[in-house]
């Protein structure tokens, strides 16, 4: 079971930005999408979630293609955590989480006790049960990119995208967030796409790695595979290393020194 993108296309008002992109999301796992800013990594996830629609190419979820499923049948199999939340959201914490159930509930009825109950856990998971109570406008920048997380959580999806989600977290919840991700993908085979900036977060957490250049995938694969100080480089354009500790990690340096 997975996500499979073969041959996408998509251009915003003709100019190409997706050109001919084919990867994989494979449940169970957690694959990195990585690349320079413009590159293309959230028209990419749009267009996974069915915000966009391919001009060429498929993308099937477990098989069904994405452009062809009604919405709240793509919201049941992908949850999303945007890159940051626009606009106004005059709802509290607790309600906003809760409303991840909405694509299990018919049109009438209101979340019950196993939904909020749901949302609790997702709450707890990503430590913020204390701000269950308080306005979502009068909560920090990396405090709703949590809530928007526990959202999507709460949401039990096979899959999930996550666009950016630790650019307003702190050092400590930035990892604290990938392990939670890292739990999910392994307790309940959830696989997730998750694009990033920082490459040692994805050096730490990704099982494999999506390198996009231009609109197009230049290296994907097993993560140990992909992340060469070779391929970096040709990704970022900047001289980069990868060194091994004596413990076995790996962990990214430029050569500014
Ligand atoms: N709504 C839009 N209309 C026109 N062009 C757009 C639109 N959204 C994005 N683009 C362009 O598409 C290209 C890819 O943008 P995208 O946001 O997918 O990149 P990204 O890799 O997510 O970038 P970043 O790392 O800076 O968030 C860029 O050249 C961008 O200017």
């Amino acid at each position: 079971m997975a996500i499979e993108m073969e041959a996408v296309r998509f251009g915003y008002r003709g100019a190409e930005v997706i050109r001919g992109a084919s990867f994989a999301v494979p449940e169970g796992s957690i694959t990195c999408l990585l690349g320079r800013n413009g590159s293309g990594k959230t028209t990419l996830i749009r267009l996974v979630n069915g915000i966009l629609r391919p001009q060429a190419g498929s993308i099937r979820v477990d098989g069904h293609d994405v452009a062809l499923s009604p919405r709240p049948a793509v919201a049941r199999r992908i949850a999303f955590v945007p890159q940051e939340h626009q606009g106004v959201f005059p709802y509290g914490v607790e309600e906003l989480v809760v409303m991840g159930r909405n694509p299990h509930l018919s049109l009438i009825s209101r979340p019950g006790r196993r939904d909020f109950a749901a949302a609790r856990a997702a709450m707890e998971a990503v430590g913020i049960a204390h701000l269950a109570g308080r306005d979502y406008m009068q909560i920090s920048g990396g405090e709703r990119q949590l809530v928007l997380i526990a959202r999507a959580l709460t949401q039990e999806t096979p899959y999930l995208l996550m666009d950016e989600p630790t650019s307003h977290l702190d050092f400590s919840n930035q990892h604290a967030i990938m392990a939670i991700v890292r739990r999910i993908t392994r307790e309940r085979g959830v696989g997730v796409l998750v694009a990033m900036h920082d490459p040692n977060l994805a050096l730490a957490f990704a099982d494999r790695v999506v390198m996009l250049r231009e609109g197009q995938v230049y290296r994907a694969g097993p993560a140990a595979e992909v992340m060469t100080p070779e391929h970096l480089q040709a990704l970022y354009q900047m001289p980069i290393d990868v060194v091994a500790l004596p413990d076995g990690r790996r962990i990214i340096v430029t050569e500014a020194r």
